[in-house]
């Protein structure tokens, strides 16, 4: 709980105000912080992907603090989810794996901006992103990522991915949340 001090009518005497949301002013304190927000943002969009094991989602962020861009990992327009497997079948070069035909996170978000140009923009990812889709982020322009996971991080196309990133000057960094968690009551009445 904050503890804030104002001077009270008496000059000398200080006032204690309790106060756990509020500052003196009114404001709200426990309002979402813009990073919170933003990879909050991605996660939300991660719980719309179909895949059983990992679901990823971005966000992509312009310098005035707006949402230019989200997406989350899915199989490509008109690609059913109930015909295209969700697994990775039996091997890598199966046709019933799901990566001969899953678009990433990232890449959607990309596909998904709507025309608006993407420079300078910061990307918030769940995992971090693949070499594929880091040739997709350095090409439209996207400047910074932040990222929840790095759980693939030694596999080859990840260390290709930062090898990219370091050479043309994009900076990544992995994202640690203010706040662990956050409660969205769909039910919520003001
Ligand atoms: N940066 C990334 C990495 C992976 N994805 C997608 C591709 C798959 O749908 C899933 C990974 O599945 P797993 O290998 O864990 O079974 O995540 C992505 O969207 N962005
Ligand atoms: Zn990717």
């Amino acid at each position: 709980m904050a503890k804030l001090q104002k001077l009270s009518g008496n000059e000398n005497e200080i006032e204690s105000i309790e106060s756990s949301t509020s500052t003196y002013s009114g404001k709200r304190t426990d309002y979402l912080q813009w990073d919170d927000y933003f990879m909050a943002t991605a996660i939300l969009s991660s719980k719309r992907s179909k895949d059983p094991s990992t679901q990823v989602g971005a966000c992509v962020v312009d310098n005035h603090n707006r949402i230019v861009a989200i997406g989350y990992n899915g199989f490509p327009r008109n690609c059913s989810d109930d015909e295209f497997p969700w697994s990775k079948g039996p091997d890598k070069k199966s046709l019933e794996n799901k990566n001969m035909y899953v678009v990433h996170a990232e890449a959607n978000a990309i596909l998904n901006s709507n025309g608006t140009r993407l420079d300078g923009t910061r990307l918030y990812t769940t995992l971090f992103p693949c070499n594929e889709c880091t040739k997709l982020i350095i090409q439209s322009g996207i400047r910074e990522i932040y990222y929840l996971s790095d759980k693939y991080g030694d596999k080859l196309i990840y260390r290709a991915a930062r090898r990219m990133l370091d050479a043309v000057g994009i900076g990544y960094r992995q994202f640690i949340p203010t706040q662990k968690q956050i409660m969205i009551n769909l039910d919520e009445t003001n």
